[in-house]
């Protein structure tokens, strides 16, 4: 059985190790918050498991919990009942196994590149020349190691974000939790950013969590897709990706299995959208 040492779970939750199936499981997780006087539900009934080294995408639609989700398998946020583990422990807080990557690459505009990526090592105490070749290692891989003194305002959106990617990497994190990482991006840097990053996951393989609203991106790098439901957020449906890696763009147009995803999951998605609809104007009529 294997139990991470960089988790740090209270003296509580340690009483509550289970055998980890997966490294990480949703159980019967219900979740509410509280607007004004109103306790709005945002998940429930959320179960999910999560094997190790697999990239699963959680698609649905705006505002069905799917980043309420995420933050908890980070240990950002609680849920007010069922349990959320990371190798059979509960999410209680943040841990050096787990790295988040956002829309926004949220680099330091005040650090050089290199600095960027050194961040993270430095805040866990890495010493300098360790830092200092693995952050040049990462912007070889991001091909980015001629720009390493340079000033981060100074480049373009992809090249920001492939930054990002080597900071979010460099600290071989076993999960890798991304909410909408490419979002911010045009089409064309965002379908490199994709392809660069299947290659890196490829090579790596952290178990990755990836909230998107693009399902196209989502079948693309996906091994599994799973789609919650609005109000409350629970899944609905989990589609395995069983199209052959290296994946290509040219597998949006020219492969059938990828259309028949597609169909499946923009099908079930608008069915979800319109039901969400449907209550909230009927919640609107009785207020
Ligand atoms: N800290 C918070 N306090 C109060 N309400 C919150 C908080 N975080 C999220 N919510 C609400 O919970 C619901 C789910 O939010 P969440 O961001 O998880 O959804 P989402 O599926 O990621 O949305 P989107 O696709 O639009 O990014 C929303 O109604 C949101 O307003």
């Amino acid at each position: 059985m294997r139990q991470t040492s960089t988790v740090r779970p209270g003296p509580e939750s340690a009483q509550r190790i289970e055998e980890p199936g997966a490294p990480i499981a949703f159980r019967n997780v219900s979740h509410n918050f509280i607007h004004g006087k109103r306790a709005v539900l945002v998940l429930e009934e959320f179960d999910l498991e999560i094997g190790a080294s697999e990239f699963v995408s959680i698609v649905g639609p705006s505002g069905c919990g799917k980043t309420t989700a995420l933050s908890m398998a980070g240990g950002l946020e609680r849920p007010r009942h069922g349990r959320v583990l990371l190798d059979g422990r509960p999410c209680d807080g943040t841990s050096d196994d787990v790295a988040f990557m956002f829309a926004r690459d949220a680099l330091l505009p005040w650090r050089r590149v290199r600095r960027n990526v050194e961040l993270g090592m430095e805040v866990r105490r890495v010493p300098a020349a360790e830092r200092r070749r693995r952050a040049d290692e990462w912007l070889r891989r991001v091909r980015l190691e001629e720009f390493a003194d340079s000033d981060v305002l100074h480049l373009s959106q992809g090249m920001r974000q492939r930054v990002a990617i080597a900071r979010t990497l460099v600290q071989s994190p076993r999960v890798v939790l991304m909410d909408e990482p490419f979002a911010a991006l045009d089409a064309q840097t965002r379908a490199n950013q994709q392809q660069e990053f299947a290659r890196l996951w490829e090579a790596e393989r952290p178990t990755v969590v990836f909230v998107t609203h693009d399902l196209e991106e989502a079948i693309l790098l996906s091994d599994r897709v799973v789609l919650m439901a609005a109000r409350p957020g629970r899944i609905v449906a989990d589609l395995r990706i069983d199209l052959p890696r290296p994946r290509t763009q040219e597998m949006r147009t020219q492969s059938p299995d990828f259309a028949g995803y597609l169909e499946t999951l923009s099908g079930r998605l608008r069915e979800e959208v319109a039901a969400a609809e449907e209550r909230r104007q009927a919640e609107g009529e009785r207020a």
